[in-house]
């Protein structure tokens, strides 16, 4: 990891890029593929997974022997581990159901507001290179609690056609029962435009690669809602000369492992802190089997020392990372300067890790800057909130004159009318 001492503010937009993209020529194929299975439907989905997978497929919907298949062969320790995320996870969302309430804003004029769930919905859950069975907690259970009433997974298979059988085992304790062995963008164009055997949806969730992601964002442009685009992962660690240099070097290799095109900052106070974080970056790497994914991952990435935690706010807000970790003293006082991130762990025990399986929080969150704009998904992103109201007699004749002016305004009498003729009406007996 590069390590930059004192930048100036005007240095800090190259400091703070991601890993650039070529993103015309992403969309491009990623453009053909999708138009292709709008098209082909199954035939293209087929097509692709032996392209990009290397897999035959014959059944593109996992059957329930394959379900139960899965559940005899998982570790019980496994399956124990799950089921406390679940829990954890279930406690956190069902936390976030809000009650509607009646508001009058005038006497006479009622409103309120109703949570519906997003009728149909589809999960997409990463499979490339790591099978992430912790996705579909996160995404599963806020869908299920919602009451989503049609929810499809998809995600990759392996070149024998076997979807991992934690993702089986974990689909299957949410109550998902429609699971398809599609992944990569075919899984996002079948989602998104139907195919003979996945059914359309009308919002895509789930992070996924730079593939994935693109694919995300073109179907949206093509009308289908999505959560947000969730890409390759990322943690800025902030860190002061409190910090354990072992765990800061381990929280960075955490995130460094999920891909080449990921990237992890560590900003610091201290500069005491550097050298003992970059040998146990180095001491850990070795041990780890993914190692060369993260140490690709480490060339994208940087240690940057700054004057003060204000300094180090300013810069870490204008990066926006998709996880912070504050590994600081006051750990608590400058979590109120956070504006952009998608996630923050605070203190010296709150890996990135917890937050990623079984602390509660979703690990689906907005990558690439895009915090500035977006949370990361909750039980909010699976509900629709759809307003009503109900005047009465009296109500419109309160707040009738307003609106008439307003409407004759802007010139649209049709508008006024509406009112109007409500005004002048004397019912018949
Ligand atoms: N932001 C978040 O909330 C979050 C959460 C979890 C994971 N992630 C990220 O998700 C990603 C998972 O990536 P992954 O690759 O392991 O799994 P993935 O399932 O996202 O992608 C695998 C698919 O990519 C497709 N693909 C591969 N090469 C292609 C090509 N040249 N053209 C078109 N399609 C191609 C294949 O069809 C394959 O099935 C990682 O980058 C990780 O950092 C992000
Ligand atoms: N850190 C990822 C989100 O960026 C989520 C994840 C799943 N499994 C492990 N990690
Ligand atoms: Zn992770």
């Amino acid at each position: 990891m590069q390590v930059f001492q004192y930048p100036e503010k005007s240095a800090w937009p190259e400091l703070l890029q991601r890993p650039v993209l070529d993103t015309t020529a992403l969309e491009t194929s990623v453009g053909n593929i999708l138009a292709d299975v709008k098209q082909n439907g199954d035939a293209a989905v087929r097509k692709y997974a032996q392209q990009f997978d290397k897999v035959q497929l014959q059944q593109l919907e996992v059957t329930p022997a394959e379900f139960s298949k899965a559940a005899a062969s998982l570790d019980p320790e496994l399956k124990k581990a799950i089921l406390q995320a679940k829990h954890n996870i279930e406690v956190f969302h069902k936390a976030q159901q809000e009650s509607s309430r009646i508001i009058e804003t005038m006497p006479g004029v009622q409103c309120w507001r109703k949570a519906v769930a997003i009728e149909k919905v589809g999960l997409y859950i990463p499979g490339g290179s790591a099978p992430l069975f912790s996705t579909i907690l996160m995404l599963g259970i806020p869908a299920m609690i919602a009451g989503c009433k049609e929810i499809v997974l998809c995600t990759p298979s392996n070149a024998a056609g076997e979807v991992h059988p934690a993702v089986l085992f974990t689909a299957e304790q949410i109550g998902l029962e429609r699971v398809f062995k599609i992944g990569g963008v075919q899984a996002i164009g079948a989602m998104a435009y139907g195919t003979e055997t996945v059914p359309r949806v009308h919002k895509i969730f789930g992070p996924g690669n730079q593939y994935v992601t693109c694919a995300k964002q073109l179907v949206n442009k093509d009308g289908v809602a999505i959560d947000m685009p969730a890409g390759p992962s990322e943690v800025a660690v902030l860190a002061d000369d409190t910090c354990v240099p072992a765990f800061v070097a381990a929280d960075l290799l955490s995130q460094a492992e999920h891909g080449p095109d990921s990237q992890v900052l560590l900003v610091t106070t201290a500069e005491s802190i550097i050298e003992p974080v970059q040998k146990e970056v180095a001491a850990q790497l070795e041990q780890l089997p993914r190692k060369d994914i993260a140490a690709r991952a480490l060339e994208n990435s940087r240690i940057i020392l700054v004057r003060d935690n204000q300094e180090a706010m300013e810069l870490l807000n204008a990066y926006a990372p998709e996880h912070l970790i504050v590994a600081c003293v006051d750990d608590i006082s400058i979590a109120d300067a956070v504006v952009n991130a998608g996630s923050v762990f605070l203190g010296n025990y709150s890996p990135e890790s917890a937050g990623d399986y079984a602390s509660g929080t979703n690990h689906t969150l907005p990558t690439n800057g895009y915090a500035t704009a977006y949370s990361g998904v909750s039980l909010d992103s699976f509900l629709k909130k759809i307003t009503f109201q109900r005047l009465s007699q009296e109500g419109l004749q309160q707040i009738g004159a307003t609106i008439e002016t307003m409407a004759a305004a802007e010139g649209l009498d049709a508008h006024k009318q509406a009112v109007t003729i409500r005004l002048n009406y004397k019912a018949k007996k």
